[in-house]
């Protein structure tokens, strides 16, 4: 067996394991970089792309034809910047093959050793199936599939009212299926109720079946005829299944404990600098069960490559990680939910709000569904819940504000162009200072005082 000796060899191709290798490659490491299925992983191929990709085409009209094409063409458009060419032209050697560990320092990919100075394993994670009695007999659909599909469901059934499920009842509603979300606990369960409750009235309100704490006990039925049965006996039949109950981390077939790295039920573990339990291996993205976002496994690729390259003890932040929901209206976080800052602050914690329906832009555009709440703690933005159009978009201004632990002053200070959703911001705020400046006995009896004596 021939072995090869670099600097750091990456297992994984996705957003996480590409970002370490395109950053060590330019700042001069030795990186060898393997893939076992299409580059770009998850994110490109059969998640994030094809997924705003169909969200769009449904949200612009489009019928399932050109939805599907306008999906592929955008994978293809972005493919390019993943691919073998691109890393390679980086100096990155680009390895197709599955890896796995023979030992704490070496991997083994197509009859070849790969020993490195650093390892990382980024190879994300698959979709979990649920135990249900009947499931394994039955044609369902995953994130792997469904972007593929050559006809339009008729009745598409989906489980788990998740990231996954809701966008995709929104995509599949819009391009004329019957959708039915059943959800054995509570839709969106991490995020805020309030701001849960716009999203599901809005998709309902489009003729979207969402059904929650309603867990599935048995699953039955063929190709084009399937049906689902609750525990309350109910009988649920639709044409096709999609199955959207959360991620099973890509572990299998990796041989870890030959390198001493363990990994639990939800993932490869670590600590807060992403060390595996082989200080040497570290682990990013998916396949560590943490916040399973591609711009998570991006900031954490940084992390790394600080210590990687550099010996930098950096660790990884998780307050300032921002997420969004891409459904109609779309729902975004960052830091704490009021929830979880009453947990931690207890009275201590205060709310700014602001509600779409009182921003002009979006009273002349139609989409007043919605509303900003910030959770302050000493003047501190803490957390920011948006939901509304463009969260998304808007949240960067709140992940920017929590990043750099600003005070809730800068945001008021900001001038933003008239009539912009993004004055919703500032709006909070302002309502944040407004009865500190209004309701203020000494501001008033200052400003007589000074009136009294101004020429
Ligand atoms: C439908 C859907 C929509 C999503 N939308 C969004 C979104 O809008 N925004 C967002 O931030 N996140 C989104 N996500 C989540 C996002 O896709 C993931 O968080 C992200 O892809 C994780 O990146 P990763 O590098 O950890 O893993 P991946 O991107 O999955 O990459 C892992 C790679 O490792 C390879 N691999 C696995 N095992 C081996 C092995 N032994 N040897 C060699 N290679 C191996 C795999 O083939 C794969 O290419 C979505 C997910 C889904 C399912
Ligand atoms: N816009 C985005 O950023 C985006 C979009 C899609 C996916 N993602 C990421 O992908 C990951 C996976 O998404 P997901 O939606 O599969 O997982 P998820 O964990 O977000 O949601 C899964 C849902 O399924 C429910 N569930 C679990 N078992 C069930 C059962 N037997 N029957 C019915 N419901 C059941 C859970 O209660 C939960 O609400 C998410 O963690 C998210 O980070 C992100």
């Amino acid at each position: 067996m021939s072995v090869t000796k670099t600097d750091i060899c990456v297992i994984g191709a996705g957003s996480g394991g590409l970002s370490v290798a395109a950053g060590a490659v330019q700042m001069g490491a030795r990186v060898v970089l393997i893939e076992a299925g299409e580059m770009g992983g998850d994110c490109l191929n059969t998640g994030c792309v094809p997924s705003k990709a169909l969200l769009h085409a449904a949200c612009a009209g489009m019928d399932w034809q050109d939805a599907h094409d306008h999906v592929r063409a955008t994978i293809a458009a972005i493919a390019p910047h993943d691919s073998v060419e691109r890393f390679e032209g980086l100096g990155v050697r680009v390895i197709k093959g599955f890896a796995r560990f023979t030992g704490p320092r070496e991997v083994a990919v197509n009859g070849e050793t790969i020993r490195a100075r650093r390892i990382v394993i980024a190879t994300g994670s698959r979709p979990r199936l649920p135990a249900i009695a009947g499931l394994e007999d039955v044609p369902c659909l995953t994130n792997e599939t469904i972007f593929a599909l050559a006809e339009r469901p008729e009745h598409l059934l989906i489980l788990g009212a998740g990231a996954v499920g809701l966008e995709m009842a929104e995509a599949h509603r819009r391009l004329g299926c019957e959708v039915t979300v059943l959800e054995a606990a509570r839709a969106m369960g991490r995020d805020d109720p309030e701001a849960v409750a716009v999203v599901l009235a809005a998709l309902r309100a489009r003729g979207v079946r969402i059904e929650e704490d309603m867990p599935v006990v048995r699953a039955q039925g063929g190709d084009g005829r399937i049906t689902l049965t609750t525990a309350d006996g109910a009988r649920i039949t639709g044409s096709h299944l999609l199955v959207a109950t959360g991620r099973a981390p890509a572990i299998e077939g990796l041989d870890l404990d030959k390198a001493g790295v363990e990994a639990g039920s939800g993932g490869i573990v670590v600590d807060t600098r992403l060390r595996s339990t082989n200080r040497r291996i570290h682990a990013i993205g998916d396949v560590t069960g943490g916040a399973q976002f591609t711009h998570v496994a991006g900031y954490q690729a940084g992390v790394i490559i600080r210590a990687m390259l550099f010996g930098l003890p950096a660790k990884a932040r998780a307050d300032h990680i921002p997420h969004a929901l891409y459904t109609a209206p779309e729902l975004a976080q960052v830091g704490l939910t009021e929830a979880e800052a009453r947990a931690r602050y207890g009275d201590g914690v205060e709310i700014a709000r602001a509600a779409f329906s009182g921003n002009d832009r979006a009273v002349a555009t139609g989409e007043t569904a919605g509303f900003l709440k910030v959770m302050v703690h000493k003047g501190r933005p803490v957390g920011a819940t948006l939901v509304g159009a463009g969260a998304g978009e808007q949240i960067a201004l709140w992940a920017l504000a929590l990043s750099g632990r600003q005070k809730l002053s800068a945001i008021a200070g900001i001038v933003v162009p008239y009539p912009t959703m993004a004055e919703i911001s500032k709006r909070a705020a302002g309502v944040y200072f407004a009865p500190r400046l209004f309701d203020n006995k000494t501001v008033k009896r200052v400003v007589r005082a000074v009136q009294t004596i101004l020429p």
